[in-house]
């Protein structure tokens, strides 16, 4: 309804304003009518994004192993190449809510957000280093198997359930966002775009799998970059050049310097966004499980790797054409408040008043920008979808029914997709409540959700010595601290938006006068005390300070209860932080240290059902610790290192020597690191344990030792 009032307000102040935006040259008469629909050729450039997308999720449907098993549903049969990957992995977590909050964020606080470019660095060079390697070699189908393999299933399936508590708010508002934006600009009735949005989105994420959801990512991706590209072509042409632009920001005092304050509650400074922004993409991109799911449908580790480097430069493209959007609005509006016109003090709407504002009366581009929208929207909820329901299955549902076929397991992937598209339609109405900004709000969630996680998982990847209980008693501290701080500070929040930005007309002395005189009242009159202070902390620390609350708690817990010893850790599971950091220590010095084994020199552990852990030490593929997937490429007598697991469903060999399993039981078996191709193993396999091993090798050294014995006589 107040949309409605929205609009009607936005056309009558237009009447009576003619030439509305100052920006332009010739004065811009905002023709209601205009505003208020697309023409013809938009509504085709929008139609034509949304069958685009049906398209590739058909194609997918029906090509390939019409997504037949789960490998091809759920990891898109694990052979993409880096490309889609890196793409994919970009679309992932750019919505609407950065095509929209950003300018907003850049018109009203200047570029201080851009900071959060340097983030990017460490951000995606961390996963790449260390998060990926550890969940490729064990060629999990969720990043919650981790959890189980380390610690236990309880810390599995708390890890699952807090993420997809994440996964369903942030989709509510990257479903919201968008039909928001629609509405605003073309008076769409709200739910009929949120119902669309998210019936197109459930369809080809259901129809087509990963490969599908990766494959429309890239084509959204460039529509994304091309929506944003055509609003700052127009809208620096219309304010009379690039220079004219730059010298409004200028004097508008929208390019912030570095801020070092190294105050936490300072909103947005170098640290909060620079070092605070470090751990929010760690919980993006190191362990979320959207993201590793597309590192681990690479075809090879490396390929996993390199789709995480080359997202570096699309993410800052991403981020410069969003703050070049906002500086852009800015020079265009010089910052006037046009709140009042809007009748919502959300600059996001003002963000679409000046789209439709630069671009009316150029047929097809304000659909492209509305496409634009919606490509973020649908390759963020499609890659949701598709992440949700593959944790749901594999954390949830498979461990329960061990003889599932691949048959049924299909149907309930795709009858979730479709749960999880309507359950994220409930959780729009919920932003709509939310008021606050939805980059705000998407950026608190991954702190206060995403952070905790990222906790759980640095614990048991950085730390041997914590053990399950530890883990969950971090993870329920973690969360419980980010909703304690996350709630604070909704109830603590700082008196109304700042004031609105000075006219750009200001010149620099008096505005920056102005900005001390506002930053010395605003200090000593406002400065939080005590825990009004602990509220104020700045929601870019969230990830961080949440983080850090999981792995002090887990470590001390699990000192309290009797910390782990690295030989009952499940190898493969622990990144030896300390062997890298250590490196330059004598090798029989860090054999003393705990935890520096390198990952690949970790035995070959037999993992059967999700209790007993037979180990097994690195040995030759011999016959007798045949390698169940002969034609791999890893022969008999090949030395197969230890460092990858293929996982196969079937029955044990009720004649297996070791351990006590004899129903049918989901073997995790850990293979050589051949060019392995996965697909589920039909065949038994036997489960050897270390003692046979050792036997073996006995075996063969006694053969060697007589055959050297042999030619020597046979040389005398
Ligand atoms: O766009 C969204 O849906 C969420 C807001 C941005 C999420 C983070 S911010 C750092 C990183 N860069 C991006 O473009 N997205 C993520
Ligand atoms: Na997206």
């Amino acid at each position: 309804m107040w949309t409605k009032t929205l609009l009607i307000r936005l056309t009558l102040r237009l009447r009576e304003e003619d030439s509305f935006s100052s920006c332009s040259q010739e004065t811009i008469t905002m023709d209601p009518s205009d505003h208020k629909h697309f023409t013809v050729v938009d509504y085709v450039v929008f139609a034509i994004l949304l069958a685009a997308s049906m398209g590739i999720g058909l194609y997918y449907a029906l090509s390939g192993g019409r997504q037949r098993t789960t490998q091809e549903f759920l990891m898109a049969d694990r052979n993409m190449h880096c490309l889609p990957v890196s793409l994919s992995l970009i679309a992932s977590f750019q919505s609407a809510v950065a095509i929209i909050g950003v300018p907003a964020e850049i018109y009203t606080h200047g570029t201080q957000y851009w900071f959060i470019g340097c983030a990017y660095f460490l951000g995606l060079l961390i996963p790449a280093q260390v998060y990926i390697p550890v969940f490729y070699r064990l060629r999990l189908f969720s990043t919650y198997q981790y959890l189980e393999m380390r610690f236990s299933k309880a810390v599995r399936i708390c890890g699952t359930l807090t993420f997809i508590c994440q996964m369903v708010i942030y989709m509510g508002v990257c479903v919201y966002t968008p039909a928001f934006a629609l509405n605003a600009v073309t008076g769409f009735e709200l739910w009929g775009t949120v119902l669309a949005t998210g019936l197109v989105c459930t369809l080809y994420t259901t129809m087509g799998g990963l490969k599908a959801v990766i494959w429309t990512d890239v084509f959204q991706t460039l529509v994304m970059f091309a929506g944003q590209l055509a609003v700052i072509v127009v809208g620096v042409q219309k304010s009379g050049g690039v220079s004219e632009v730059w010298r409004k920001v200028w004097e508008g005092n929208r390019i912030s310097g570095l801020d070092l304050n190294p105050d936490p509650t300072e909103r947005h400074t170098f640290w909060t966004l620079g070092v605070g922004g470090i751990f929010l993409m760690l919980s993006l991109y190191g362990v979320n499980q959207t993201q590793v799911q597309r590192y681990l449908s690479s075809r090879t580790e490396k390929e996993a790797v390199r789709s995480c480097y080359m997202v570096f430069p699309s993410l800052q493209l991403a981020l410069a054409l969003s703050c070049v959007m906002g500086l852009v609005m800015f020079a265009c509006y010089c910052g006037e408040d046009h709140s009042d016109k809007l009748g919502s003090h959300s600059t996001d709407a003002m963000v679409l008043y000046f789209v439709m504002d630069m671009l009316q009366g150029l047929p097809g581009l304000p659909g492209l920008f509305v496409a634009c929208l919606f490509s973020a929207a649908l390759s963020t909820i499609s890659s949701a979808f598709n992440s949700l329901a593959t944790v749901t299955m594999e954390d949830l549902i498979k461990p329960h029914f061990p003889a599932m076929t691949e048959a049924r397991a299909i149907l309930l992937s795709k009858a979730l997709a479709m749960s999880y598209g309507l359950l994220c339609l409930a959780m729009a109405y919920l932003t709509h409540l939310m008021g606050d900004s939805v980059l705000q709000v998407a950026l608190k969630i991954f702190g206060m959700v995403g952070g905790p996680i990222l906790g759980v998982f640095s614990l048991g990847m950085f730390f041997p010595w914590a053990n399950s209980t530890g883990a969950l008693a971090g993870l329920g501290a973690g969360l419980s601290v980010a909703l304690w701080v996350g709630i604070g500070s909704i109830f603590t929040r700082s008196p109304g938006t700042r004031p609105p930005p000075p006219n750009c007309r200001v010149d620099l002395l008096s505005d920056n006068l102005t900005a001390v005189i506002q930053t010395a009242i605003s200090s000593n009159l406002s400065r939080p005390t005590g825990l009004k202070r602990f509220y104020s902390l700045s929601y870019m620390w969230y990830s961080a300070f949440n983080c850090f609350t999981v792995i002090v708690i887990g470590l001390i817990i699990s000192f309290l209860t009797g910390p782990m010893k690295e030989e009952d850790v499940t190898p493969g599971t622990v990144f030896p932080l300390m062997g890298k950091l250590l490196c330059f220590l004598p090798e029989h010095l860090k054999k003393k240290l705990c935890c520096v084994t390198p990952l690949g020199q970790t035995p070959q552990v037999f993992w059967v059902g999700s209790t007993s852990v037979a180990h097994l030490e690195m040995g030759k593929c011999g016959p007798s610790a045949r390698c169940p997937r002969r034609r791999v490429g890893v022969k008999r007598g090949q030395t197969c290192p230890a460092s990858e697991m293929c996982k196969s469903w079937g029955e044990t060999d009720p004649q297996r020597r070791s351990g006590s399993v004899t129903q049918p039981q989901r073997l995790w078996v850990f293979r050589g690191s051949g060019k392995t191709q996965q697909g589920p193993i039909k065949k038994t396999v036997p489960v050897v344990t270390a003692r046979r091993v050792q036997k073996d090798r006995k075996r063969k050294q006694f053969e060697r030792q007589t055959e050297t014995k042999l030619e020597e006589q046979g040389n005398m």
